[in-house]
């Protein structure tokens, strides 16, 4: 049974129907009313940012509210000269005849590759700026418009969706379909949907029907991550190579963790006969993956994942029949075995992008392999784990070994150190606090001296370092003075400008 999708049966008819981005829906209305006064100086927006966030629906709400008549089309799907000039070209010179207005909508407009694409993309800029009728462009990637495009449009940015608007998007949904949605799952999914309403809805259909199927709605936040089994089951059993490519883009895991998907699953849907040949094809992915991480070239990403997705499947010549139980990868049951590998990686996902300032999804897809470099350097990789503040297991993933190995437990102990020096001179910093006589000594070892310090101000034990006198009670007043800059009697001298301990902190790489 295919049931009606719910992001077409709640998709926002009209412009206040549209969750979210409040500014970028009044200027493309403000736009729109423009061309009640004649044709404005930009005959054409562009509505860019990710997907999901209800960009094309603003179009098409748009339409609906100024009255226009509208011809959607996709520049992917028709992507040469002739085909947009045709088609866009003519709908956007001439009225319709009921004399309305009628709004041209040309989605992934960024989407037009390459040389054979470029009379498109001239296309486009003609239509951007000849055309007497409005025109909606709608992009992810704005600056994979050309130049002259950008200049020749108004851009109107959309962004991510925040997750209080999701969740409460998706509780409406819940009590419109009259499903017990328990406040976990609703939750779960608008974690998951990171901004993307879409996904968030498909998701939420997905987990609902799953449990209505099971009449178990527990089983609904396992359902709504399932998807991975379907599009590895797609991509290996499947046998059209464009949707095996398509599923790999659609899914939310990057090729780096997909490879391992395939890997685990291969030989249980391919005849031994082809085994050789999926392998051969998974392993030339692999080198895609490695020039990847290697040389921080994401661009080979495309690659990879086309070796991985359509080559794999064209490897298979016999067809299996029957159910198959899929599997995730064993490496990372191996990781769950100590705490869930998912988590572990969305932990450390979410802790990049925090520090990147990026999402933690982009995080996932892109900035895991450079960490991963980063760690490894033995001059950043300490200061990298203790600024963002790995765990053993972030650290044991993006190296990928074992979190038990000794690679992992020196470089977390590294940063431990690292961060307890910090802590140390952030007190001294606020107290103004001094240095006493061996510290600057000990200059050459500073890690040792901070250490020394920094158990005396964790536990208050006595001062200047001394293993002897380690009774609080006995010298409790004057170590506090002289570990922060009172007047002391053992002759501590002002600390060095302070500058001196922040130019050595882990910031500073
Ligand atoms: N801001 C929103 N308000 C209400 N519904 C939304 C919003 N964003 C997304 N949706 C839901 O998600 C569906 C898909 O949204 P839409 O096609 O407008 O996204 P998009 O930003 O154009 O994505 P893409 O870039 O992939 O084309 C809509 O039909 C609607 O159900």
């Amino acid at each position: 049974m295919t049931a009606i999708k719910w992001t077409e049966k709640y998709r926002p008819r009209r412009l206040k129907e549209v969750l979210g981005n409040g500014k970028a829906v009044s200027e493309l209305e403000a736009w729109a009313r423009s061309w009640e006064r004649g044709i404005p100086e930009k005959r054409a927006v562009v509505l860019y940012g990710p997907a999901g966030v209800g960009k094309t629906s603003a179009a098409l709400a748009l339409a609906e509210e100024m009255g226009w008549d509208q011809i959607e089309m996709n520049a992917s799907d028709s992507r040469t000269a002739a085909a947009i000039s045709k088609v866009a070209g003519a709908a956007a010179r001439m009225m319709t005849f009921s004399g309305k207005k009628r709004l041209v909508i040309l989605d992934e407009a960024d989407n037009l590759y390459g040389s054979a694409d470029r009379g498109g993309s001239a296309a486009m800029l003609r239509l951007v700026k000849e055309a007497d009728q409005p025109v909606v462009l709608i992009a992810n990637d704005y600056y994979g418009l050309s130049k002259p495009l950008r200049e020749g449009t108004l851009g109107i940015q959309f962004r991510r969706i925040t997750k209080s608007t999701v969740l409460s998007a998706l509780r409406e949904i819940c009590r419109a379909e009259g499903a017990a949605c328990t406040p976990e799952l609703v939750e779960e999914i608008a974690d998951m949907a990171n901004g993307d309403l879409r996904s968030g809805i498909n998701d939420l259909q997905a987990a609902l029907e799953g449990a209505r199927e099971v009449g178990e709605v527990a089983t609904a936040v396992r359902d709504a991550k399932a998807s991975i089994f379907d599009g590895v089951a797609k991509i290996l059993r499947g046998s059209s190579l464009g949707e095996a490519v398509q599923i790999a883009w659609s899914l939310d895991e990057s090729p780096e963790d997909l490879v391992h998907w395939i890997d685990e699953n291969l030989p249980l849907v391919y005849k031994p006969a082809d085994l050789a040949a999926g392998y051969e094809r998974l392993s030339r992915a692999d080198v895609f993956l490695g020039r990847v991480r290697r040389r921080q070239n994401y661009g080979l990403w495309r690659y990879a994942s086309f070796m991985m997705t359509g080559g794999v499947q064209a490897a298979r010549t016999e067809k299996k029949g029957g159910y198959i139980p899929f599997r995730p990868p064993s490496y990372w049951r191996r990781m769950g075995q100590t705490k869930g590998a998912r988590q572990v990686r969305e932990s450390a996902a979410k802790k990049i992008g925090r520090h990147c300032h990026i999402s933690s999804r982009m995080a996932k897809g892109e900035m895991m392999g450079l960490f991963a470099l980063l760690l490894k350097d033995p001059d950043t990789g300490p200061k990298v784990a203790a600024l963002l503040d790995f765990t053993v297991e972030e650290i044991a993933l993006l190296l990928g070994t074992k979190p038990t190995t000794k690679k992992v437990s020196k470089l977390y102990d590294a940063a431990r150190e690292l961060l307890e020096e910090e802590r140390v001179s952030e007190i001294e910093i606020a107290w103004g606090g001094t240095k006493k006589p061996e510290q600057t000594e000990k200059r050459e070892r500073p890690r040792r001296a901070d250490k020394t310090k920094s158990d005396a101000v964790g536990e208050g034990e006595s001062g200047a370092g001394s293993e002897e006198s380690d009774r609080e009670d006995e010298k409790a007043e004057p170590v506090e003075e002289a570990e922060f800059g009172g007047p002391s009697d053992q002759g501590a001298e002002p600390m060095e400008p302070e500058k001196d301990d922040r130019q050595r902190s882990l910031f500073d790489f």
